[in-house]
């Protein structure tokens, strides 16, 4: 990879004030030069961290044997997947059918790009507003309760259907020679996660007591987001978050974590912790999947810590539908064989997408503040 430019202490966070910049977070170089962090990435209270929690009992579903069609492994499965999606929205998969060899490639280029200096990672700037492309802390976009982390975003969506790779493109078109197996990497690996997600999909299908390929067909021409979440080392990680405590927007989370830890789950009133397990995905109900089945399955507060001791990596797949398709419940989960009325708004992805990207930080109240938006807009 080419590297012309010098790694530069960020103005914003330097000791010269009169410099004001936006320049971008880079926890190497503040690490190196302070035992203080940053009052913005310093959270209230309320919201800091707490270590001493313990684990989330959360199921780990075969998915090979749910989809060898043995009845009894696809009913332990639906059983399982449904007591935690109603419960909290999260499960884990195994036998998911992902190549271990990519995912340590993925995990090899991670370090690659993100040890780059700032101004080799700017190439893929995100933009205000854009859901794609490279973010550190966010400073710009928010002012306070930064989260310890920089990001690099994809859109992806599938070949098959855009005739294109998306994230293949991304990377060529932003980064330039030097990427090609960058790119190729990380194009593969949202591949096997749209592929995973599906397989997902019908699962959730199944467990709700819907068609099986429901789910599958309204996910099949998907516009999703992949991204890739870099957690420096911090010196005062007690004071720290290295994502703050938010419900996904989005459907469906195919997350994967190397062996650092630090997600955490708020279930029956307390943080609990999804240890690291390399051989699983963590998968968890977003909100876009929660109005989807009408609130049946939930899309549950979660955050990520970070640590003074090693820096943390973590892979997001975001399934999203595609932007235009309108977002409503099939009529088996809604009115009288559910005596459940309908509990959000039709809406666009696309047009949630744009509520957390310009106008609300996604948190615990995103789904509920974004109904109100849309009735407001509505009614004029
Ligand atoms: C649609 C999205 C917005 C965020 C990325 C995806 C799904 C998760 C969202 C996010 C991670 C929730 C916490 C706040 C956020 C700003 C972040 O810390 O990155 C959110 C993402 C975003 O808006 O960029
Ligand atoms: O990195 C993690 O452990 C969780 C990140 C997360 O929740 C997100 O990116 O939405
Ligand atoms: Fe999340």
């Amino acid at each position: 990879m080419a590297m012309e430019c010098i790694a530069t202490v960020p103005q914003r966070f330097s000791v010269n004030k009169a410099k004001e910049d936006s320049s971008i977070f880079d926890a190497k170089l503040l690490n190196q030069h302070s035992n203080h962090i940053p009052q913005q990435f310093v959270w209230p209270d309320h919201e800091k961290p707490s270590t001493d929690v313990q684990p989330l009992q959360v199921p780990l579903i075969d998915l090979a044997g749910f989809l060898s069609g043995d009845s009894l492994l696809v009913s332990e499965a639906t059983r399982l997947v449904s007591e935690a999606a109603t419960q909290h929205g999260f499960f884990l998969v195994t036998n998911h059918g992902v190549d271990e060899s990519l995912l340590s490639r993925a995990y090899l280029n991670m370090d690659s790009f993100f040890k780059a200096p700032a101004c080799e990672k700017q190439k893929a700037q995100r933009k205000w507003g854009e859901s794609s492309g490279y973010a550190s802390s966010f400073v710009g976009r928010f002012s306070s309760k930064l989260p310890w982390k920089e990001t690099l975003s994809f859109k992806f969506s599938p070949e098959e259907k855009t005739h294109s790779q998306t994230v293949k493109d991304f990377v060529s078109k932003k980064m330039g020679d030097g990427y090609e197996d960058f790119g190729k990497v990380y194009q593969e690996y949202a591949e096997a996660m749209n592929t995973l997600s599906l397989k997902i999909m019908e699962l959730l299908g199944m467990s709700l007591g819907v068609e099986r390929r429901h789910f599958r067909e309204f996910f099949e021409d998907n516009e999703s987001i992949f991204r890739l979440n870099y957690y420096p080392q911090c010196k005062q990680p007690e004071l720290a978050l290295g994502t703050g405590p938010h419900c996904d927007p989005t459907s469906l989370t195919i997350l994967h974590q190397d062996q650092v830890g630090g997600l955490q789950v708020f279930v029956d009133n307390k943080w609990k912790s999804i240890p690291p397990n390399p051989h699983a995905f963590v998968v968890n109900i977003g909100d876009t999947f929660m109005a989807l089945t009408n609130g049946r399955y939930k899309s549950c507060l979660h955050r990520a810590l970070v640590n003074s001791e090693r820096e943390r990596k973590t892979f997001a797949f975001f399934l999203c539908p595609k932007g235009d398709k309108v977002v409503k419940p099939p009529e088996e989960l809604v009115g009288s064989l559910m005596s459940r009325e309908r509990e959000y708004p039709d809406f666009t992805w696309s047009m949630f997408l744009e509520f957390t990207q310009k106008h609300y930080r996604a948190d615990m109240n995103t789904l509920e503040a974004f109904s109100i938006w849309l009735k407001s807009r509505r009614n004029f």
